[in-house]
């Protein structure tokens, strides 16, 4: 497949056109010959076809950083497999020019019973390097990994994230052209994490390398990336714009964390959890775009059924799905009198003080405390199904460590 004369545009080192490939997953197991020839017979296959990619086309130039994503099981470690070889397309062809450098699976092409030395050797001489030219990268492979003191050590003696240290470090400091990474196996310390982060920005400068990255982070997405494909159920959703894909998997996964939920009911004969008698609709609606940058507002509706012809109050929370915790609470905002329908009232959430994240509402309708006129009593809240999400995801310099924006707050020096 390597210097394949099929590329003609000596600027394209990947090309993949039309490739499909689908798994035979086992379902009715014939016990013996008698069974299976049975089985035959009645024509029933004991297996089910499962396309787990379906038609993907795709070209990476030279110099190109291009982002895989795609939600769980949607075939983007099958696609990488594909493209390093481990697996053959069922139809559709993959050629590439240059040195492909793959790090995709942990263990694949290590062997337990061999020093972490032997080890580089015997994967740089997998990759197709002559033995100088792994000397030659040796000292560098091992110094990315920090492990100088444990290279004559049996790799099985390693730990799990010490073999990833070491797997990694080769894959990225083997002088090849076209590097193909799954970032889900990058997992590290955080000190291990930012020196990955650090070779991403400077190979990322570097017009002969060509990276494909399968990752998770639209931030990674968004700060390394100058292409990126979106791939959904098998089949590519969005082919090219960086910031498409990222938007586009972002809501993928709003949505999920809205139909995913399975609440288990207080009250199964008669109202969903949160939900009774007096208050039995309540229900958060997005009225805006739910991937928004900071200078964006983020706009919904409550829509709710307060059946009682008394006051009462909405209080609203805000989680932060992405670093856990709940940053705002609004306090009980007083909303009049309730009385028999449905009802709706329109909420406005200005961004601009939170850093990137995944955050989602939820509403509470409360009633003054009789006893105690500075509280309120909780009558019914929004369930997870009511509930709504919302991400916000800056084109750039968007950060995701922080809740806060840097100068939300300002520290003062005394
Ligand atoms: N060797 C295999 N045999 C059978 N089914 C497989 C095989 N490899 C992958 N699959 C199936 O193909 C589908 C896609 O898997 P794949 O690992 O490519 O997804 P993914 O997008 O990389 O997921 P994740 O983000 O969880 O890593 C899954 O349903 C998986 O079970």
């Amino acid at each position: 497949m390597s210097n394949n004369p099929e590329i003609q545009n000596k600027d394209i080192v990947l090309s993949v056109k039309n490739v499909s490939k689908s798994f035979r997953l086992p379902t009715e197991q014939a016990s013996g010959i008698k069974q299976a020839l049975i089985n035959w017979t009645r024509g029933i296959k004991g297996y089910r076809e499962q396309n787990v990619l379906k038609d993907i086309s795709f070209e990476v130039e030279r110099g190109d950083f291009l982002g895989i994503v795609g939600r769980n099981g949607s075939g983007k470690s099958t696609l990488l497999k594909l493209i390093s070889g481990i697996y053959t397309p069922d139809s559709g062809s993959i050629a590439y020019q240059g040195k492909l450098v793959p790090f995709i699976e942990l263990g694949v092409g290590f062997n337990p019973e061999l020093t972490g030395r032997e080890n580089v050797f015997l994967n740089g001489a997998m990759l197709g390097f002559s033995r100088t030219e792994i000397e030659a990268m040796y000292d560098d492979i091992v110094s990315f990994a920090e492990l100088e003191d444990f290279m004559d050590q049996k790799l099985k003696n390693y730990s799990s994230g010490m073999q990833v240290r070491l797997a990694f470090s080769l894959a990225i400091k083997a002088k090849g052209d076209i590097l193909v990474l799954d970032e889900v196996l990058a997992v590290g310390d955080e000190a291990f994490q930012t020196k990955c982060n650090n070779f991403f920005t400077e190979i990322k400068k570097d017009p002969s390398k060509t990276v494909i990255l399968v990752t998770h982070s639209m931030d990674s997405v968004k700060k390394y990336c100058n292409k990126a494909i979106l791939i959904r159920d098998g089949r590519i959703v969005v082919n090219g714009d960086k910031n498409d894909a990222a938007n586009l998997y972002t809501e993928d996964n709003l949505k999920s964390l809205q139909t995913d939920k399975h609440e288990t009911n207080e009250n199964p004969d008669k109202y969903p959890l949160g939900l009774n008698e007096t208050v039995p609709y309540l229900k958060c609606v997005p009225t805006s775009e739910v991937v928004l940058s900071s200078q964006q507002n983020f706009e919904f509706d409550i829509e709710y059924e307060y059946t009682k012809n008394e006051d009462f109050d909405l209080a609203f929370s805000m989680l932060d799905m992405t670093r856990g915790g709940i940053p705002y609470d609004t306090g009980a905002i007083p909303m009049g009198r309730g009385g028999s329908g449905r009802h709706k009232r329109h909420f406005s959430l200005p961004l601009n003080i939170f850093n990137n994240g995944t955050y989602q509402i939820t509403a509470s309708l409360r009633k003054p405390d009789p006893k105690n006129p500075n509280e309120t009593i909780r009558i019914g809240y929004t369930n997870e199904e009511n509930v709504c999400s919302f991400s916000i995801s800056e084109d750039a310099h968007g950060s995701d460590y922080a809740l806060l924006k840097y100068d939300a707050v300002k520290l003062t020096q005394q």
